[in-house]
């Protein structure tokens, strides 16, 4: 519930065409205590200016020339997406007040003002606004939980798999391709052993990081759960543009990582698939991507593997007397050895 000093604290604006008006409200709103108020004579202006300063309350005389308050009104129906339009109509005829309610505002004040009725209906439609904007900010927050991974506030599976059906979109409009780079972390379990599930826990917050800051600004990177990530990969061209990267990454974890007093030294596999080349839906590159995974482990870790038709039609460009085999582990791989 917004406190008393949260509701003498909401952003007001005072909208009349009469200047003597707009001094008597500004008074009675800064004698009540309110420390955020303003005033436009200009209906023109009122969008704009809530635009921009997202008011809590439009105190909006209807009655004025050019715009009126109900055309106004409809402007502000275009801003408010909710439909929650904070508007308390102010009328000095009877036959307005219903109007109004039906053209969206929440309530109204008749003129000429009682002063302790203005008060009241102000003060509770300022309560249900910040009210409404709380549980709005409240479902925004729960709707950022259950797509980001709470330790390391990377998207989780389901924000990645959504993103991955947009880069395939992408890809396939502009004849581009994308790769999904699949990566576990190698000996992680021994951390958790070892030095307990809060180092364990700090390793993965830092490995995050390092995946971030060593990526490009469009690209994905996702905790799917343990300490398994994705990369996500949109317009690149061919199988070597997921390559530089990921012998990057492999490269960035193999630094040490300093926690407390410990030095601590891990390693990692990737396995990557490309899209359309692999396969041409989610599940079936992160499958593909977890395969290749699991050879870039049997190959002795800490490289990266690509072993999906990509990598078998990169391999025969190369060495075209070559049959197409599974090039595991991949050439680049042997300086991460
Ligand atoms: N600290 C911490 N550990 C986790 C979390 N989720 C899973 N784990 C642990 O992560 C470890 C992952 O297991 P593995 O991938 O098999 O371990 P590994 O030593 O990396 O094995 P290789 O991949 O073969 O090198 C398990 O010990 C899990 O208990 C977590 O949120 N925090």
């Amino acid at each position: 519930m917004p406190s008393r000093q949260d509701i003498l604290n909401a952003k007001i604006l005072v909208v009349d065409d009469s200047p003597d008006n707009i001094e008597l409200m500004e008074e009675i709103l800064k004698e009540e205590g309110y420390t955020d108020v303003s005033s436009t004579m200009l209906p023109e202006q009122v969008c704009p200016l809530h635009r921009e300063h997202n008011y809590d309350l439009i105190l909006l005389d209807l009655q004025m020339p050019g715009l009126n308050g109900f055309q106004v009104m409809k402007g502000l129906k275009e801003i408010e997406q909710g439909g929650y339009l904070p508007v308390l109509a102010l009328t000095a005829q009877p036959s307005f007040k219903i109007a109004a309610l039906e053209a969206g505002a929440r309530d109204f004040i008749s003129k000429p003002f009682d002063l302790l009725e203005v008060h009241k209906r102000i003060h509770n439609m300022l309560e249900v606004r910040l009210l409404y904007k709380e549980l709005a900010q409240y479902s925004r927050a729960q709707q950022e939980l259950a797509l980001h991974d709470a330790l390391t506030g990377l998207p989780n599976r389901r924000l990645l798999e959504d993103r991955i059906e947009t880069a395939l979109q992408h890809a396939s409009r502009n004849h581009h391709k994308a790769a999904v780079m699949y990566l576990d972390l190698d000996g992680f379990k021994a951390i958790n052993d070892t030095y307990g599930h809060a180092y364990g826990d700090e390793i993965l917050k830092m490995v995050s990081q390092r995946l971030l800051s060593n990526s490009r600004k469009e690209d994905t990177v996702a905790r799917l759960g343990g300490d398994e990530f994705i990369v996500l990969l949109g317009d690149i061209h061919c199988l070597a543009d997921a390559q530089g990267p990921a012998a990057k990454l492999v490269e960035a974890l193999s630094e040490p990582f300093f926690i407390n007093d410990l030095t601590l030294q891990l390693s990692t596999s990737i396995g990557i698939s490309m899209y359309p080349d692999d396969a041409e839906n989610v599940t079936d590159l992160i499958s593909i991507a977890d395969y290749a995974l699991y050879e870039a482990k049997r190959g002795g870790k800490n490289r990266f593997c690509a072993n999906g038709s990509a990598a078998r039609q990169a391999a025969q460009a190369v060495k075209p007397q070559v049959p197409a085999v599974t090039p595991s582990p991949a050439p680049e791989l042997a300086q991460h050895r």
